[in-house]
């Protein structure tokens, strides 16, 4: 079985090759879906580190800049983010067929995801209450796609559709749609943010880069750098970015037989699901439950000893020295650390403030300050404990009963059917966030316990510690 999907693979790896790509002999392209893993590139002798893996030159990027379509419809690019620009791109692109560069890199590019914008209600429910569920913006998606992709297309139907072809007359707007989002999936899990030939972005001292910079960024579908898996534990494999080619370079050694991994960045398995619809054990230490401040406000209007119309002018302060944000990440860790290190630090200023008595409130603010993010008080800490009950009682099971089930089937491939798969990805993203929970439920406890005698406040924030909560940033890929 599969002989088209091996003369797929075939063909796309000559098409490079005619191309002025280099590609090692030591690397081959393999047919992975027995570990439900697609294709990846695997090596196929040792391969040594810095060794070079491959080189793409720019011209073979599928991306605004190299298609043909920047030409003939220069106007309709003025004003599209890097998304719609790549969509339309696209599908213009896709519906050429044989008379696309890029055909032979379509061949081998999905039409079927599991992320998270393709799946039921049924399958979404399963999630139950992670946050993500919040952030699939599948209605979204389908109005903003028909506001801007669509009219384009139709307005320019002579550009986009052959002369000869039929794809006119048999693409409805339906079609259009699901071709607009299959090409969006298709670059939320393979576009890499294509760096210029002279950079000048700012990465921090671990090589991570803003999200508002990397969005910045013009995207590009980088052919064979994108049939990389990734993995965070394995991952041996990087991309850089030179004046006229793209480099694929090792890591570290890798021995024959070995895959090649690239790393999508520190992605909780939630994120890692909807954005690339698989997951890994190798994620979980960046897994987050995120507190929705709508249950932050409910919990503190509920434990305030002040007027709800105080608490009001309280969100107000702390929402103009943004402090309140949509939602606050805890992380996983260790708690044996200072519970505190996991917490939002805007989530600690949030309740500080709102437990201050007026006085000192009025004080702080006079002087446009705020609570230090680096104490908790214990009555702080009481209140955060709430939350974190509040927050466990939002899933509809418990962490002991669904852990239970999945000890054996944490790596969730194999033939499984489909729904069944992804129902089981759900079970495992949703645990692993009960399981913060559960564990900075049990840290709090012990904490307010002990505090409790002394009344002092605790766990000091070290200032070297990773940045948490709302601003993470990501690794550049
Ligand atoms: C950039 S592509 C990698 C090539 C892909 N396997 C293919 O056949 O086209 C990313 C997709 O590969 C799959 N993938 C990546 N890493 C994986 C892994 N470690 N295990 C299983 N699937 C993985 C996911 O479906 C993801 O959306």
């Amino acid at each position: 079985m599969g002989d088209d999907f091996q003369a797929k693979s075939e063909a796309f790896m000559a098409w490079l090759a005619n191309s002025t790509a280099t590609v090692n002999n030591k690397i081959a392209l393999r047919d992975l879906r027995e570990l439900d893993a697609g294709r990846g590139v695997i090596a196929v002798a040792d391969i040594a580190e810095d060794e070079l893996l491959f080189s793409i030159p720019r011209s073979s990027i599928l991306s605004v800049e190299n298609s043909a379509l920047v030409n003939k419809l220069p106007a309709i690019f003025e004003d599209l983010d890097p998304w719609f620009s790549l969509i339309l791109v696209m599908i213009y692109e896709y519906i050429q067929g044989n008379k696309s560069s890029w055909k032979s890199y379509f061949d081998i590019l999905p039409t079927e995801f599991d992320t998270l914008m393709f799946w039921t209600e049924d399958e979404l429910a399963e999630l139950q209450a992670s946050a993500v569920r919040g952030k699939v913006g599948k209605e979204e998606a389908d109005k903003s796609l028909s506001e801007t992709v669509i009219p384009i297309i139709r307005s320019h139907e002579d550009v986009f559709f052959p002369i000869d072809s039929q794809a006119k007359q048999l693409l409805s707007d339906l079609d259009l749609l699901a071709l607009a989002h299959r090409m969006g999936s298709t670059i939320m899990a393979y576009a890499f943010d294509i760096e210029p030939a002279q950079t000048s972005k700012m990465t921090d001292e671990e090589g991570y880069a803003s999200d508002e910079e990397d969005e910045a960024l013009p995207k590009g579908m980088v052919p064979l750098a994108d049939m990389l898996n990734a993995d965070a534990d394995r991952n041996n494999a990087r991309l850089f970015y030179e004046r006229d080619i793209l480099i694929m370079k090792a890591l570290k050694p890798i021995k024959s037989g070995g895959e090649i991994f690239n790393d999508y960045g520190p992605l909780p398995r939630s994120d890692l699901l909807r954005r690339y619809g698989y997951i890994t054990d190798n994620y979980a230490r960046y897994d987050v439950v995120e507190l929705p401040f709508e249950v932050v406000r409910k919990v503190v209007e509920s434990v305030a000893q002040i007027k709800p119309s105080i608490v009001d002018d309280r969100l107000e302060y702390l929402d103009e020295q943004g402090v309140i944000d949509s939602g606050y990440d805890i992380s996983i860790q260790d708690y044996q650390q200072d519970i505190i290190e996991h917490m939002s630090p805007e989530l600690v200023i949030l309740i500080e403030a709102i437990l201050l008595p007026q006085a000192e409130f009025d004080r702080l603010k006079s002087k446009g300050k705020l609570p230090k993010a680096d104490k908790l008080t214990v009555q702080g800490a009481k209140v955060l404990l709430r939350l974190i009950r509040a927050r466990i009682a939002q899933y509809a099971t418990t962490y002991e009963e669904d852990a239970g089930d999945i000890s054996n089937s944490m790596d969730c491939r194999g033939p499984v059917f489909r729904s069944e798969k992804r129902k089981r990805m759900a079970k495992q993203v949703r645990t692993g966030e009960k399981w913060i929970l559960k564990e900075a439920d049990r840290a709090l406890s012990v904490v307010i316990e002990e505090t409790a005698k002394t009344n002092e406040g605790f766990a000091k924030r070290n200032e070297n510690s990773p940045q948490t909560g709302p601003n993470k940033k990501r690794r550049v890929a």
